[in-house]
């Protein structure tokens, strides 16, 4: 579980007995596809899930940036974003360990709504650990996991947002580690949870090449997704790693701004593959924001699915190794993002999403310098649109109305 020096098992020994047994069923199940693992959750993935996702061309995104725009529509998943391809995976994996209870973390709601869903699908009782802060910003998915049958537990140590949920649901899966299983809800924590979640999520790479072989009979150009812990990034980008051809970018929350306050332990954003360092962040190694003492900093994003001090350290490796080119935007590009896209082509992204199209946006929009970094996006493009923007509704008129 190492990526080159990311990755490992920084967990409590009290941990390693489930850590083990995790993944042992993820090498049985999910690699050998022992019982039919695999081809049970494809099939649950089209039924329950509405797989495959389009890859649709955004024709005004392709006549403003005077390219080949597509968007792989992960907002067009049951429940509105990406996390039901991991969070369906890991529910029925728990299911085939003969676990009896699911617990998760979730920051923006979207994991949270997706365990909720996958667990009522399959006849799992769940609690969600939320932080208070987020249940406060992203009220209707935190109506939907109740509505789902999940409880919701409120987190309200520290600042309330995901690192502490995070903590919380591991102190909850060390207590009770026989009968549950801890659906994470990104490509980080302890091995094998990286690999894991990025080969839950691979569906979405496996369909885009796919679809851009029929549709432009070649591999794209560039793959843009935003990267939160990184698991629609890795997603989008799996398939895609050993094809050269195919840039990688990967468009983290640049926040308010890059510059970073030590001494208050503020980090103003949420840039760990940018501006942050080498670190270990609930149980593996990877990049993350820390001060000089390595005390882990508060993060920030107006989207609360980027709104995290850490990354995955699969995609931390790849930008290191250059493979993937690590970017980002502010808060404002971000918005404006999304309000364009709602115009422009009829949909309303996750404001987690709307970063990838503020990056398109700022290195191919009409006001953008002719760099070369516009033609590292070539002439094809596809933007993972990871998640529908319902639940930013609210807080996208509070910032637009009220800025
Ligand atoms: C629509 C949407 N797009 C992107 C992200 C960023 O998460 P990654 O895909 O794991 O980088 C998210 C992350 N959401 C998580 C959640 O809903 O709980 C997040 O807050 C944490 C699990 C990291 C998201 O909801």
């Amino acid at each position: 579980g190492k990526f080159g020096d990311y990755g490992g098992q920084y967990v409590p020994e009290a941990l390693m007995p489930a850590i083990e047994e995790l993944n042992d069923a993820y090498e049985r199940y999910v690699l050998d596809n022992e019982d039919g693992f695999m081809d049970d959750f494809r099939a649950r993935l089209r039924d329950f899930g509405g797989r495959p996702t389009p890859l649709q061309r955004a024709d005004r995104l392709s006549e403003r940036y005077d390219r080949e725009v597509y968007l792989k529509r992960e907002d067009l998943l049951h429940g509105g974003a990406h996390k039901l391809n991991n969070a369906l995976g890991q529910v029925l994996l728990a299911k085939y360990m003969g676990k009896e209870r699911i617990i998760a973390e979730t920051g923006a709601g979207q994991h949270g709504t997706a365990t909720a869903m996958a667990c009522a699908h399959l006849d799992m009782p769940c609690e969600i650990y939320m932080g208070e802060r987020d249940i406060n910003r992203q009220r209707p998915n935190v109506f939907r996991m109740k509505l789902n049958g999940s409880e919701v537990n409120p987190v309200t140590v520290g600042r309330g947002t995901l690192k502490e949920a995070i903590s919380e649901t591991m102190r909850d899966w060390a207590t009770n580690v026989e009968d549950t299983h801890y659906v994470i809800g990104s490509v980080v924590g302890p091995h094998p949870f990286p690999s894991m979640v990025r080969d839950f999520q691979s569906v979405i790479s496996e369909e885009a090449r796919t679809q851009a072989r029929e549709k432009l009979g070649r591999l794209p150009d560039a793959v843009v997704a935003c990267a939160g812990g990184g698991s629609n990034t890795m997603g989008a980008f799996a398939e895609f790693v050993d094809d050269e051809e195919t840039a990688l970018y990967a468009v983290e929350a640049g926040g308010s701004t890059l510059e970073v306050d030590e001494e208050a332990g503020v980090a103003p954003n949420s840039a760990s593959l940018t501006t942050g360092t080498e670190g270990i962040l609930h149980g593996a190694r990877t990049r993350l924001l820390q001060d000089r003492d390595g005390q882990i900093m508060e993060s920030h994003s107006v989207s609360s699915g980027l709104d995290y001090a850490g990354v995955g350290p699969e995609l931390a490796h790849l930008v290191d190794t250059g493979r993937v080119t690590a970017v980002n935007v502010d808060d404002d590009e971000a918005l404006t993002a999304f309000h364009r896209l709602s115009q422009m082509e009829g949909i309303i992204p996750a404001l987690e999403s709307a970063h990838a199209f503020g990056y398109l946006e700022s290195v191919a929009g009409p006001d953008a310098p002719d760099s070369e970094e516009a033609d590292g996006l070539g002439e094809y493009v596809v933007v993972n649109v990871s998640g529908r923007g319902d639940k930013d509704l609210e807080s996208a008129i509070e910032e637009t109305y009220e800025r």
